[in-house]
């Protein structure tokens, strides 16, 4: 069985980070590990507190892991602190795992810091140089660059800059502008927008991450970075196309749409409540 492993933080809420991560991770079919950075309590409402993991006991995680386990892929997401940044930068040098995908989580849905300020230089210094594919929202690519990004020009322009900051590829996601959802794969060499079309939803809690993990995922199933990209959309598009109603706020996506409705249809034949 393929193996990934998230680097992120928990999100009470079940809708994104760690939590996340592992739903998109076995709906794809991949044996999914954990190593927790940061604890947030989080719904789909808010943010309401956040407890930065030990550095020693995150260490000491991705040890445990690497020191036995096969991983196949790695996914990184909130990682909190500049110190935080630092100690799974020198654990993944040291292990060096064949792809990593970075989520550069920055601040939550609800509008809720999830990265220091002063962690950003962190990031770009010992993070993307690592990275296989590096995966920045709007807002969290015009932080990486410092430039602002209105068009689909300036989206290309904005992979170039990210690609010079080391990362092999760059995702540059495309859902906080107007219009379609259309991302923009850049490996280097060529520009492929990877198109969408928008769903009119609230329920978008943890969208980043759930896409991040899938491309983990086929990329630890042996796809290349272009196939891995696009399987990840089409699943992503069909989480946010049956998202969940859950909660007051942004809703989670729908991770195991098709597992969920089997499941409630054998529900369903035996008569029992359905869900
Ligand atoms: N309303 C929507 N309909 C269809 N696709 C969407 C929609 N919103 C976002 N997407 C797509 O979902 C994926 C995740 O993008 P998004 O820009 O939401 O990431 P994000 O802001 O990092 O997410 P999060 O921080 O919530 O985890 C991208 O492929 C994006 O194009
Ligand atoms: C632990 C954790 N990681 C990532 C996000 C980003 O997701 P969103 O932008 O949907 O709030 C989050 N809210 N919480």
């Amino acid at each position: 069985m393929k193996t990934a492993l998230t680097i992120a933080g928990s999100d009470s809420g079940g809708g994104a980070g760690i939590q996340a991560d592992l739903k998109a991770f076995a709906a794809q079919g991949v044996y999914g590990m954990s190593v927790i950075t940061a604890v947030t309590a989080q719904n789909t409402m808010e943010v309401r507190s956040v407890q930065n993991i030990d550095l020693s006991i995150i260490n000491d995680q991705i040890e445990a892991v690497f020191d036995d386990i096969r991983v196949d892929a790695v996914k990184i997401g909130m990682l909190s602190s500049a110190k935080t940044v630092k100690v799974v930068a020198d654990s993944l040098e040291k292990y060096q795992p064949k792809f990593i995908v970075l989520d550069p989580v920055m601040v939550s849905k609800g509008g809720h810091h999830l990265l220091q300020g002063e962690a950003i230089s962190a990031l770009k210094e010992k993070m993307l140089p690592l990275s296989t594919i590096v995966t920045p929202n709007i807002p969290e690519a015009e932080v990486l660059i410092n430039r602002s990004i209105q068009t689909e020009e300036n989206m290309m322009n904005a992979c170039l800059a990210i690609k010079a900051l080391g990362p092999k590829t760059v995702l540059l996601k495309g859902g906080h502008l107007s219009g379609n959802p259309n991302d923009l794969f850049y490996d280097g060499v060529s520009f492929h927008w990877i198109k969408g079309e928008r769903i009119h939803t609230k329920n978008t809690h943890g969208t980043g991450c759930t896409l991040s993990s899938a491309i983990a995922a086929n990329l630890a199933k042996g796809a290349t970075l272009l196939e891995a990209v696009q399987l990840a959309k089409k699943y992503i598009t069909t989480a946010i196309k049956y998202s969940l109603n859950l909660g007051h706020g942004h809703g989670s996506t729908n991770h195991f749409y098709e597992l969920y409705e089997r499941a409630n249809l054998v529900l369903c034949q035996n008569n029992f409540e359905r869900m």
